[in-house]
């Protein structure tokens, strides 16, 4: 992970395991590992039996 996604990744998962609920807007030019980033922090958190769905408003996002 890159220091940004570092920053990110520890804030959400933070966010989740203290159970405040929250919404964040991850924004970044193309290529910057967005994808990237919410897919470890689902592998993460599907890693410990819990669930994590990825969901979008679009129909291009994956
Ligand atoms: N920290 C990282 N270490 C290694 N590879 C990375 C890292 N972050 C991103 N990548 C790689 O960089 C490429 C682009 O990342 P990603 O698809 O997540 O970007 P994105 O911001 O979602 O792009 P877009 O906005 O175009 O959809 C991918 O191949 C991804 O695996």
């Amino acid at each position: 992970m890159t220091s940004g996604q570092r920053k990110i990744y520890d804030e959400i998962l933070d966010a989740v395991n203290e159970e405040r609920g929250g919404m964040f807007f991850v924004s970044g030019f193309g290529g910057t590992g967005k994808t990237f980033l919410w897919k470890l922090l689902s592998a993460a958190i599907r890693s410990r039996g819990d669930i994590a769905l990825n969901v979008a408003s679009s129909g291009i996002a994956s």
